[in-house]
């Protein structure tokens, strides 16, 4: 089946992950990072997840899973390592209106967590419908080496100088034409160089003669 991919903010909701191991973790580092307030049901802890807890990060209810004990939460993530424990709980918690991520079925999820890399606001996913995720964080390494911090840099600077460019150039063709002028591999190529200076001149040249242009 396709899937729609979007990309949540999670700031202020409410989410559970129930289950406390490594992928527990790593899943709840993810939530955290969208702004989510996050509950952990589980008896047991990674230490990553009690200095989280002890940082009063994230909130801890010591105890198993049991029917009954999944409140009203946006999310729920299923991971502990009990296969019929993740069935029940996932179970509960749709049956409670929240979207739901089984991490040992994705037959069973109403979304799956891709890979990801990000260099500031650029965010790049990776997702093989659940059929290797092994594949996925292959890719995501490559992707880590192919786009290097650069491109945070060029976007803060891209979101900048469109807002100046919405005003400034009145029809969409001109504002085309210097994006066209300014998202070339040279600009990119300098700023991976550290050739800061150089990288805004070009910039600064493109604003000027397409200026001129309107
Ligand atoms: C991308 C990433 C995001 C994240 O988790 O943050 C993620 N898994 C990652 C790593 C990883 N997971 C597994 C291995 C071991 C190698 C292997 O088995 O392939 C490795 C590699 C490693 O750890 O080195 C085992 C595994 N994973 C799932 C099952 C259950 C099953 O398949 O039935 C089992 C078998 C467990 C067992 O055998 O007991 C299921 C899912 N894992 C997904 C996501 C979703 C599908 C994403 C997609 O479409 O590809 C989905 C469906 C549900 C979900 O978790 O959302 C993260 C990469 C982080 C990075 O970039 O470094
Ligand atoms: N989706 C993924 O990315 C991915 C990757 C690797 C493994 N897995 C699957 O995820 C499962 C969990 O992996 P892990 O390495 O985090 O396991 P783990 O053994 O490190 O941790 C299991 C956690 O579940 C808790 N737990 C056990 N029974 C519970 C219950 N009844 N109620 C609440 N919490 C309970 C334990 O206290 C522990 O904190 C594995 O069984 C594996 O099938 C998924």
């Amino acid at each position: 089946m396709p899937v729609y991919p979007i990309n949540l903010d999670l700031s202020g909701r409410h989410c559970a992950c129930i289950g406390g191991g490594s992928v527990a973790a790593r899943k709840v580092e993810d939530l955290l990072q969208a702004g989510a307030l996050v509950t952990i049901i589980s008896p047991v802890l990674t230490s990553a997840l009690q200095q989280l807890v002890q940082a009063q990060k994230i909130i801890h209810i010591a105890q198993q899973y049991q029917p009954g004990v999944i409140g009203a939460f946006f999310m729920v993530i299923c991971a502990t390592n009990n296969k019929a424990v993740n069935r029940a709980a996932a179970e509960e918690a749709r049956s409670k209106g929240a979207l739901v991520n089984v991490v040992d079925a994705p037959e069973l999820c109403d979304f799956t967590v891709p890979s990801k890399m990000t260099r500031g606001d650029l965010l790049i996913t990776v997702s093989t419908g659940g059929k290797s995720p092994a594949l996925a964080k292959k890719l995501r390494l490559e992707l880590e080496d192919r786009y290097g911090p650069e491109y945070g840099t060029y976007l803060e600077w891209a979101g900048a100088i469109r807002e100046q460019m919405k005003n400034r150039l009145e029809t969409s063709k001109e504002r085309e034409y210097f994006w066209q002028q300014t998202l070339d591999d040279e600009v990119l190529s300098l700023l991976r160089q550290g050739r800061l200076k150089d990288a805004e001149e070009k910039i600064k040249y493109a604003i000027g003669s397409t200026g001129l242009k309107s």
